[in-house]
């Protein structure tokens, strides 16, 4: 094995990988190979084409057919290329054999998320729960390659390509970490519930949503906080709660890490006590990016999440977010118009506003307000509540 991948170039170059079966349509493919793109750039990798193969389901061996693989093979080897990013997982097996073949530094879908988490993680409890869904993701993986860039990054360093022993030993030295790991997080874990327990007489609000939908921006409009909202995917990945006083009522406002399609399940695991705060809270905004094509599906893997959360059933404030992007929308008829929007669910209100350009913010704090004073009173009976104002 050569030493190609010695060298830490400054911007990575890749190509996509993504099959597109015969259910899904080109734009449906085009529009996940875009999110796959979005996604490497978070991590500062810059994509240079994406390869689509017509499969219903991927190749045992090596995701694409052999034909596909020898294309990007070729292509890889002319143009300098660093990562291949696959948009699905791959099996352990399948990782080895394209290592093999493509010469170069892998990345599934799931591996690409966990490295965007690790790089966003900022206290030791989200750093705890990515490292730990990221070794028990490695574990079964663990390639030659892998644990040579492991150590690598590790600082340990390693000459030549790492051997079969060497991996036996990272493997061991990998069992260990993640279970302590394990302890490390179950001590966490004992705090963070005394610290939510302390909250129990206020009420408790969840910002919950697709990654990139403006979960952040709202909570610094509501807190006038300076949370890093940014148009990269994952720029949370904490959770922070807030104190928010709307009309003398207080509430505890939490923002959580976006979900996603495909969101590894390992880390749903890992980042349980996190969304804690999502389970615990009673009243749930729900932030969807309206003008984003794919709203729909994405407030459907964010109803599935919740579901897996036991948190579906929650009183909900749907709020579609970014309307100020949106083309044309007729503002006699106001937006519920727009198709796929459930005016009947119960237990849900839908607000449309502009976060950014501060549209019809006024109305959206009046939902929150009469929504959290109903739950304040069943606190706190005897407050007299003030009319909004
Ligand atoms: N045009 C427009 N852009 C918005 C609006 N609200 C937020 N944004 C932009 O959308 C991008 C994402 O906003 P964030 O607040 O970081 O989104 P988030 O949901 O917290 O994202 P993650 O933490 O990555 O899951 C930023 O570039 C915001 O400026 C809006 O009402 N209109
Ligand atoms: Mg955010």
């Amino acid at each position: 094995m050569g030493d190609y991948y010695e060298t830490k170039k400054e911007v990575e170059k890749a190509v996509l990988v993504a099959l597109s079966p015969s259910r899904q349509s080109e734009e449906k493919t085009d529009e996940y190979l875009d999110e796959l793109e979005f996604l490497a750039e978070t991590l500062g990798i810059k994509t240079k084409k994406a390869f689509v193969q017509k499969l219903d389901k991927p190749d045992i061996r090596s995701f694409v057919g052999k034909g596909k693989l020898e294309e990007i093979i070729t292509y890889v080897k002319d143009q300098e290329i660093d990562v291949v990013i696959f948009d699905d997982d791959l099996s352990p097996s399948q990782l080895r054999n394209l290592e093999r073949e493509l010469e170069v530094k892998i990345y599934d879908r799931s591996l690409l998320i966990l490295d965007i988490f690790l790089k966003r993680a900022q206290t030791s409890q989200a750093k705890t729960q990515v490292e730990l869904a990221r070794y028990q993701y490695l574990m079964p993986r663990l390639t030659r390659m892998w644990t040579h860039l492991e150590r690598q990054r590790g600082g340990t360093g390693t000459r030549g390509g790492a051997g079969e022993k060497e991996i036996e030993t990272d493997r061991r030295m990998i069992r260990d970490q993640i279970s302590v790991l394990k302890k490390k997080l179950v001590k966490i874990d004992k705090q963070g519930e005394t610290r939510r327990k302390a909250r129990a007489n206020v009420v408790r609000v969840a910002l919950v949503g697709y990654t990139n939908v403006g979960k952040s921006t709202i909570m610094n409009m509501l807190s006038k906080g300076d949370i890093y909202a940014k148009n990269e995917l994952f720029a949370t990945v904490d959770s922070t709660v807030r104190k928010v006083v709307i009309n003398t009522i207080p509430f505890l406002l939490s923002d959580t890490v976006g979900f996603i399609r495909k969101l590894p399940h390992n880390l749903i695991e890992s980042f349980k006590s996190t969304l804690d705060e999502v389970r615990e809270a009673d009243i749930l905004l729900h932030v969807v990016d309206i003008s984003h094509p794919s709203f729909e599906e994405h407030m459907q893997v964010v109803n599935d999440t919740l579901q897996e959360l036991g948190a579906a059933d929650k009183e909900m404030i749907v709020v579609y977010n970014k309307i100020d992007q949106l083309t044309s929308p007729d503002e006699e008829e106001g937006f519920d118009f727009v198709a796929g929007i459930d005016t009947t669910a119960k237990n849900k209100t839908n607000i449309f506003i502009s976060a950014v350009k501060k549209t019809n913010t006024a109305e959206f704090r009046k939902v929150i307000f009469e929504k959290v004073k109903n739950h304040h009173m069943k606190i706190y009976p005897n407050y007299l509540a003030p009319e909004y104002y």
